[in-house]
């Protein structure tokens, strides 16, 4: 089960290819692979070939339909004059990203899926893989427009590549981009050293490109870009969102709220807001940074149609978040794993409530040269508070649960203030998804349905933030 960066940088490409029904190969993938310990000078050679030109061909459409045909989008704003009417969501295949694209795509959005499916590449990789099955985005799409008659264009490819990114912005001329396309995951940033600067240079590298290619093709285009809490860290003063005003020595100012994050991961993001308020200012580009918190849950109404259009839902430890896992090792009979004394506390949300926070923000763009930051979670809860109410719903339906106190594989404070402002979506008119015994009920049901897919070897964690090294880690059983 050792899953080597080395042992996949060839196959990689063809197990993309063959997975594709079109035989179309993915390109832009050399960020993904490029491991200079591994890859002889030759073998580089011949993967940069096969994947240095975009083509044409490989920019491609499922079944689109002329905007003429879709009735307007039906969502509320407040200034309906400049609503939005294309939206890209690069990362569409991805946890967040599908359930948002198939809920603008329902509110008749004209959707676009950019996406290089490098998510399913890190499960192969890593030996790790959904507790749900999930159908490729192929068939998902294909499976949407048979249920609704609605058309979701897709373009797989990857934003780092920046022809191929001109290509599909050229090509789509969105009036949004929502940009969940990163390496979301703290641990995997932390494995090794190889990661680390994979994920800084994914998350760092496309998002630039995708500044330049608004500035370049799309100059009134609105980036949503998704942003974590993770930014703000843990500061004993009260979180704003995105900016304080500050009294200094006489003077004050209103400036950016300071950021101390706690991975590589959590750190590419407080880069990327760095260089989309540097571009707002410096070009006039319109942008909104969503700092998300913990997502939980895994059924959203459109999700729910149909098993093609199921989420994934992941419960290792290297993706997996904390409610979802919980909910997870109490279905199997796991202990729940806290970390360390279980005070951590952040904000999470309802996945129901990360695609009305998108539509909210697609709805009501920023203004031209407007960097607006607004903290998305609905609810604060500890690790601790967590595991309780997860032993509680769980004796309800008759698990017997209970909970280990795992050594901290992460630095991290775990008793600390936490109080987060997040009043800016609800202004906009967010209708909250609280967390509730029946969303509770749901989760867990829904975990002791697929639990015979568990790999309880993947639940304890093993990436250690002080141990991470140079040397390429491969992740074993
Ligand atoms: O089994 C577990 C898993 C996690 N934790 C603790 O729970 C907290 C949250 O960890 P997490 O794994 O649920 O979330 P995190 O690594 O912070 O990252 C997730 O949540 C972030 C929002 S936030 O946490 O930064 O607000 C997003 O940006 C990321 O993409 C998403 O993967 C941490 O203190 C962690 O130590 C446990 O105690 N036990």
């Amino acid at each position: 089960m050792a899953h080597l960066l080395s042992a996949s940088c060839p196959s990689v490409i063809s197990l993309s290819s063959s997975s594709s029904k079109n035989s179309i190969q993915p390109f832009g993938l050399k960020q993904t692979f490029f491991n200079p310990q591994v890859l002889s000078k030759s073998s580089l050679k011949g993967l940069l070939f096969q994947v240095k030109k975009p083509r044409r061909s490989c920019v491609f459409r499922v079944a689109a339909i002329p905007i003429s045909q879709q009735a307007p989008p039906e969502t509320s704003t407040n200034n309906s004059s400049s609503k939005p009417k294309r939206v890209m969501v690069i990362g569409g295949d991805g946890y967040c990203g599908w359930a948002t694209a198939l809920h603008l795509s329902k509110k008749n959005y004209e959707v676009a899926i950019v996406d290089n499916l490098v998510r399913r590449l890190f499960d192969h990789q890593l030996g790790l893989e959904s507790l749900t099955p999930i159908a490729s985005i192929h068939d998902r799409i294909s499976r949407w427009k048979a249920l609704t008659g609605k058309s979701i264009e897709l373009y797989v490819g990857d934003i780092c590549d920046f022809e191929f990114l001109a290509e599909s912005f050229k090509s789509f001329e969105p009036d949004s981009v929502v940009h969940f396309g990163e390496q979301r995951s703290a641990p995997y940033s932390m494995i090794d050293r190889s990661r680390a600067v994979y994920t800084q240079h994914n998350n760092v590298i496309g998002t630039i490109n995708v500044l330049f290619a608004i500035k370049e093709f799309q100059e009134d285009c609105h980036l949503v870009k998704l942003g974590t809490m993770g930014e703000y860290g843990t500061p004993n003063i009260d979180i704003e969102e995105g900016y304080i005003t500050i009294t200094h020595n006489g003077r004050t100012d209103t400036l950016p709220y300071p950021k101390q994050a706690s991975s590589f991961y959590h750190l590419s993001k407080v880069h990327d807001s760095h260089n989309i308020a540097f571009t707002c200012k410096a070009w006039g580009i319109r942008a909104t940074d969503l700092n998300q918190g913990v997502v939980y849950g895994v059924k959203t109404d459109e999700t729910e149609m149909h098993e093609e259009l199921r989420n994934r839902l992941d419960y290792d430890a290297v993706f997996g978040t904390a409610l979802n896992r919980f909910c997870v090792q109490a279905a199997v009979g796991h202990p729940l794993t806290v970390y360390g004394k279980g005070g951590q506390t952040r904000g999470y949300l309802d996945i129901r409530d990360t695609v009305q926070c998108v539509e909210l923000a697609i709805a009501n763009p920023a203004k031209a040269g407007e960097f607006r930051v607004f903290n998305q979670f609905t609810e604060q809860f500890s690790v601790n508070e967590l595991a309780s109410l997860v032993t509680k719903a769980g004796s309800k339906l008759g698990l017997d649960v209970t909970k280990m106190t795992v050594p901290n594989p992460r630095v991290e404070a775990e008793e600390h203030y936490y109080n987060a402002k997040h009043t800016k979506l609800m202004e906009l008119g967010l209708e909250p998804h609280y967390l509730s015994d029946s969303l509770l009920d749901s989760l867990l049901n829904f975990a002791v349905q697929f639990r015979d897919r568990v790999d309880t070897k993947q639940i304890m964690p093993s990436v250690s933030w002080k141990k991470i090294g140079v040397k390429t880690k491969s992740m074993t059983a």
